[in-house]
C-alpha cells in the first residue's frame, strides 16, 4: 500500500483524480492488479475452462512463480507477462478463440474496485 501510494503521489500529484489515459505510468498499480488475478482469479478461471480443466492450477505453480502463495507485485516488475492469453502462466481471461471478449472492459473496470480505492476522472472525450 505504501509503495503504490508513494507511486500515486509522483506520477499522479496527491489530490488529483487518475485519468484512464495515466495507467501506463503506473508501472506498480499495474502489477498488483496483475498479483491479484493471479492469486484471486484462477478458481473463476477453473470453472470456465471446460476444455483443460487444470490450466487454472499454474497461477499458483511454483517452478513458475517462486513463493506462488505470497502476494509479491514486484514479481511483475521484474519480467514482461501481460494477461491477455500470451503467456499460460497466467490466464484470468482464458486464451485462444473463446478467450473473454470482453477483457479489455474487465482490465479498465478493475481500477475502479473500491478495494483497490483509486480516485478515478472521466476523460473528457470519453464516449
Ligand atoms: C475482470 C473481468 C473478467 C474476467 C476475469 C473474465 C474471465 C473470463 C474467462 C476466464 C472466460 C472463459 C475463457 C475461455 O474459456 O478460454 C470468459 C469468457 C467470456 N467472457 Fe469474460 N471475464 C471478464 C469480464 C468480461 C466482460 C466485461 C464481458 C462482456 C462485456 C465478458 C464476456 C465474456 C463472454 C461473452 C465470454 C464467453 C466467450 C466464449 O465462450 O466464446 N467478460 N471470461
Amino acid at each position: 500500500m505504501a509503495k503504490a501510494t508513494q507511486e500515486l503521489d509522483i506520477v499522479i500529484v496527491r489530490e488529483k483524480k487518475v485519468k484512464e489515459s495515466e495507467i501506463p505510468n503506473l508501472p506498480y498499480l499495474d502489477a498488483i492488479v496483475k498479483e491479484t488475478m493471479r492469486l484471486h482469479l484462477h478458481p473463476v478461471a477453473d470453472f470456465t475452462f471446460v476444455k483443460a480443466p487444470n490450466l487454472g492450477s499454474f497461477e499458483r505453480e511454483g517452478a513458475v512463480w517462486g513463493e506462488p502463495e505470497e502476494f509479491r507485485p514486484e514479481r511483475f516488475l521484474e519480467m514482461e507477462m501481460d494477461v491477455k492469453g500470451k503467456n499460460f502462466e497466467l490466464l484470468p481471461f482464458g486464451s485462444g478463440p473463446r478467450m473473454c471478449p470482453g477483457y479489455s472492459l474487465g482490465l479498465k473496470m478493475i481500477w475502479l474496485k473500491k478495494k483497490i480505492n483509486i480516485p478515478f476522472q472521466q476523460e473528457e472525450n470519453y464516449a
